[in-house]
C-alpha cells in the first residue's frame, strides 16, 4: 500500500471511530429524552418508542457502522452504513442505505454517473476492523465492467454460518427491485444464486423503512422449511430490523412435526377445491330452528316465526361474516326483528332493552341450537369420517376417488385423538380463517414459493393486509402440488401483482451453470438459462468412484475435507434421500462426523444434507453423490438434481458409483 494510501486508510479509520462515538451520543440523547418523559408522564407509546429506538441504536459490533462512500453529489463525502447517525449538528455522520442518497451508491454507472464521481466500498477484518478500501472512478468505469473484483471476494469468502447481508454489495439489478414501491405485490423469478432470498430480506427491510404503513402492520418472512428460516434469520436484524417475524410454511399452520401424508393424497387437501368443501362444511353446520320463539318480556309479546330466523342466519351466510362473530351477530339481529316488529305496532323498545334482549337467555337458546360453536379439527373431522357428509359438501367438486383419498379407513375415537398430517393443518387453518380473522401483516415475503399447494398459498395470502413480495424458481418446483405459472400463485395469494426476472447468479460459477442449463432445458425449456457474473475454471470436478459403495465415497469426503484449507469454507454432501444414514455411517467409520446444514462452522464444515432439504440453501464446496440416484427419486428427480448442482458458491464435485447420466452431457 502507498504512503498515501496508507495515510487515507488511517483516516477513514478515524472516521469510522468518529462515527462510533457520534452514535454513542445519540443513543444518549435519546435515552435522556425517554427519561425525561417518563417523569414527566407524556405520551406512553412516544416513551416507549424512544426506548426502542435507543435499543436500536445500541454499537451491537455485529457490523462496521459504514461500508461504503460515494463522493460527487454533495461537498462533503457521503458515508453509507446499516442504519443512520447524526453528527450532533442534526447533519448525518452516516446516512442509511434505504435514503434515496444511497440509491446513488448501488445504481451509479459510467452511463449514469448520478452526479457520482467515484464510489468507494471498505474491507473489514472479522472482528470489523477496516482493512483497506477498493475505488471506482465513474468516468474510468467500462460500460461492461462486470463485477468489481471487491464484490467478488465478498462473495467468495468463506461461508460458515447462516446468510449475511448483502447491502454493501447490491447490485443494480437487485437494487431495481428492492426499492421498487407497494402500490402491488411483486413476485421474482429468477435462477438460482440470482440473489432472490438476499433481494427479498433487503426489500422488506427498504419497504420497513419506507413505508410507515408497512412498519406499523410489520412484516413476516416465510421460508420453506426449519432449516432454510435458520440460514436467512440474521440477515434482517443485521439490518437493524428486529421485529420482523420468520416462519416455515409448516410453521405458520401450526404442523411442525406433523406425519405427511402419501403424495397423492396431499395433493388432494391441497387442491383449491378444498376451500369450497371446507366453506360448504361450516355452513353446512348451521341448523333449523324449528320450535316456538315467543318473547313475553314485551308487550304486547312478540312472535317470530322459523323462517325469519332461517333469514337472519342466511343473511349473516350471505355476507360470509366470520363464522365465529357471526353467532353474537345472530343475536343482535333476532333481538333488532322484535324490535322493528313492535314498532310497526307501534310500540318502541330502548336500545338497551333490545340489547338485553339480544343477550336473554331465550335467545341465546335459539341460537345454540342453530349455530354452533366449532373448532376447526370439528369441521375436518366429519368430513374425514363421515362419507355421506363430504359427498354433500364435496359434491360436484371432488370426484369419488378423490373423496376416498380424504376418508379415514379406521376414523379416530375424537376429533382430538386426530392425528392430522401436515397437509390437514393447512386445513384447519383455512377453516379456521373462516371461524374468525387471524392476524395479518402489512408486509409478507414468501420464498421458494413455486412449491406451495393450491391452500398453502391461501393460508399465507390471507395474512397478507397489504402487499407480498414472491421468490422462487419455477425451475425449481419439485412438489407433485407446485402451481404452473406465477400467475396463478398471485391469483391464489388473492394479490394482485407483477412479475420481475433476476437473470444473473452471482453465487454459481458460470462452469457450474453450463451443466445445470444442461438439465434446465429439459425441465423447464421455456425459461431463460441463468448466466453468472462469476467464472472460475477449477469449479467443477468429477470423481468417479467405480462399483464403490458408501465406504468407498465417505472415504474420498474424508480425504477432501482433511486436505481442504480452512479458508476454503463449508461442503455441503448432498445424496438421495434414502442413502443419507448409509453414508452417515460410513463417514463416522472414517472418522468424519457429518452435521445439519445448520450446524456447520469452522470446526465442523461437512454437512451431510439430503436432497430434499437442500432447496434454498449454499455451501462453498458441494459434493454431488450420485446424481443417478437423485434422479431415480421420482417425478421431480431431475429437478432435485439442478437444485443440488446450483448449491454450490466456488466449487462442486461430482462422485459417482455409476456412469453418470447422459443429461449432464459430461
Ligand atoms: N449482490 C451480492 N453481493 C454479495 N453476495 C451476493 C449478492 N447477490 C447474491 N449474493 C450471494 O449469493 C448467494 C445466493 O443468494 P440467494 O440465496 O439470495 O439466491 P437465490 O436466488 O435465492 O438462490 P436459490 O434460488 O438458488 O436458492 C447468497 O450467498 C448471497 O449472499
Amino acid at each position: 500500500m502507498t504512503e498515501g494510501k496508507q495515510e487515507e486508510l488511517a483516516a477513514e479509520r478515524a472516521r469510522l471511530e468518529y462515527a462510533r462515538d457520534c452514535l454513542a451520543r445519540n443513543r444518549e440523547e435519546m435515552l435522556a429524552t425517554a427519561e425525561s418523559m417518563t417523569a414527566r408522564g407524556d405520551d406512553p407509546d412516544m416513551i416507549a418508542w424512544l426506548y426502542r429506538r435507543a435499543f436500536q441504536l445500541e454499537d451491537r459490533d455485529d457490523a462496521p457502522l459504514f461500508f461504503g462512500r460515494v463522493d460527487g453529489p454533495l461537498p462533503e463525502p457521503v458515508y453509507i452504513g446499516r442504519r443512520y447517525v447524526g453528527d450532533g449538528d442534526r447533519e448525518p455522520a452516516v446516512i442509511d442505505w434505504r435514503t434515496d442518497m444511497a440509491a446513488r451508491f448501488y445504481r451509479a454507472t459510467a452511463a449514469t454517473p448520478m452526479e457520482v464521481t467515484h464510489r468507494r466500498r471498505y474491507g473489514f477484518a472479522d472482528d470489523h476492523e477496516m482493512t483497506g478500501f477498493d475505488d471506482e472512478h465513474l468516468a474510468d468505469l467500462s460500460a461492461d465492467a462486470g463485477l468489481s473484483a471487491f464484490v467478488r471476494k465478498e462473495i467468495e469468502l468463506a461461508h460458515y454460518g447462516p446468510m449475511r447481508d448483502i447491502v454493501a454489495t447490491i447490485q443494480p439489478d437487485q437494487d431495481h427491485i428492492v426499492r421498487l414501491g407497494v402500490h402491488d405485490s411483486l413476485v421474482v423469478q429468477g435462477g438460482p444464486g440470482t440473489g432472490k432470498t438476499a433481494v427479498g430480506l433487503h426489500r422488506v427491510a427498504f419497504l420497513l423503512f419506507e413505508h410507515h404503513q408497512v412498519r406499523r402492520q410489520g412484516a413476516l418472512v416465510v421460508g420453506p422449511n426449519d432449516t432454510f428460516v435458520h440460514h436467512i434469520s440474521r440477515v434482517l436484524p443485521a439490518l437493524g430490523e428486529i421485529d420482523c417475524r420468520h416462519v416455515s410454511v409448516a410453521g405458520l399452520v401450526g404442523a411442525e412435526n406433523a406425519p405427511v401424508d402419501d403424495p397423492a393424497v396431499a395433493s388432494v387437501k391441497g387442491d383449491a377445491r378444498m376451500a369450497t368443501v371446507l366453506d360448504r362444511a361450516l355452513r353446512s353446520a348451521v341448523g333449523r330452528w324449528t320450535g316456538e320463539f315467543v318473547i313475553k318480556d314485551t308487550s304486547p309479546y312478540v312472535r317470530v316465526q322459523p323462517e325469519e330466523i332461517e333469514y337472519l342466519a342466511g343473511d349473516l351466510l350471505r355476507e360470509r361474516r366470520p363464522f365465529g362473530p357471526a353467532r353474537d351477530l345472530l343475536r343482535e339481529r333476532i333481538a333488532g326483528r322484535v324490535r322493528r316488529k313492535l314498532e310497526i305496532r307501534g310500540r318502541s323498545l330502548s336500545d338497551s332493552a333490545t340489547r338485553k334482549l339480544g343477550g336473554a337467555k331465550q335467545t341465546r337458546a335459539v341460537v345454540e341450537a342453530i349455530w354452533p360453536v366449532l373448532k376447526p379439527r370439528d369441521v375436518l373431522f366429519r368430513l374425514y369420517s363421515d362419507p355421506e357428509h363430504l359427498a354433500a359438501c364435496a359434491d360436484g367438486l371432488l370426484d369419488a376417488a378423490e373423496q376416498r383419498a380424504l376418508t379415514w379407513s379406521k376414523p379416530p375415537a375424537t376429533a382430538a385423538r386426530a392425528k392430522w398430517t401436515a397437509a390437514d393443518h393447512v386445513l384447519l387453518d383455512e377453516v379456521a380463517s373462516l371461524l374468525d380473522v387471524g392476524q395479518r401483516f402489512g408486509h409478507v415475503v414468501l420464498d421458494e414459493a413455486q412449491d406451495l399447494s393450491a391452500m398453502q398459498l391461501r393460508a399465507v395470502g390471507r395474512r397478507c393486509l397489504g402487499t407480498a413480495t414472491v421468490l422462487g424458481d419455477l425451475a425449481q418446483q419439485t412438489t407433485p402440488w407446485g402451481r404452473p405459472s406465477w400467475e396463478d400463485v398471485l391469483a391464489l395469494l388473492e394479490l394482485p401483482g407483477e412479475v420481475a426476472t433476476l437473470n444473473t447468479s452471482y453465487r454459481v460459477p458460470q462452469q457450474i451453470l453450463d451443466i445445470a442449463n444442461r438439465l434446465l432445458r429439459v425441465i423447464a425449456p421455456d425459461l431463460p438459462t441463468t448466466t453468472s457474473a462469476r467464472s472460475a475454471s477449477d469449479a467443477v470436478s468429477l470423481a468417479p468412484v467405480p462399483d464403490g459403495g458408501p465406504t468407498e465415497v465417505a472415504r474420498l469426503l474424508a480425504d477432501l475435507v482433511r486436505t481442504l484449507p480452512v479458508d476454503k469454507g463449508s461442503v455441503g454432501v448432498i445424496v438421495a434421500d434414502a442413502d443419507v444414514e448409509a453414508l452417515r455411517g460410513a463417514l463416522r467409520a472414517e472418522g468424519v462426523e457429518p452435521v445439519g446444514a445448520d450446524e456447520v462452522d469452522r470446526d465442523h464444515r461437512l454437512a451431510l444434507v439430503p436432497v430434499g432439504v437442500v432447496k434454498g440453501l449454499e455451501f462453498d464446496n458441494v459434493v454431488v453423490v450420485d446424481p443417478h440416484r437423485v434422479i431415480g427419486m421420482g417425478g421431480t428427480g431431475l429437478r432435485l438434481l439442478y437444485v443440488a448442482l446450483t448449491r454450490a458458491i466456488s466449487r462442486l464435485t461430482i462422485v459417482h458409483t455409476a456412469p453418470l447420466p447422459d443429461v449432464l452431457g459430461l
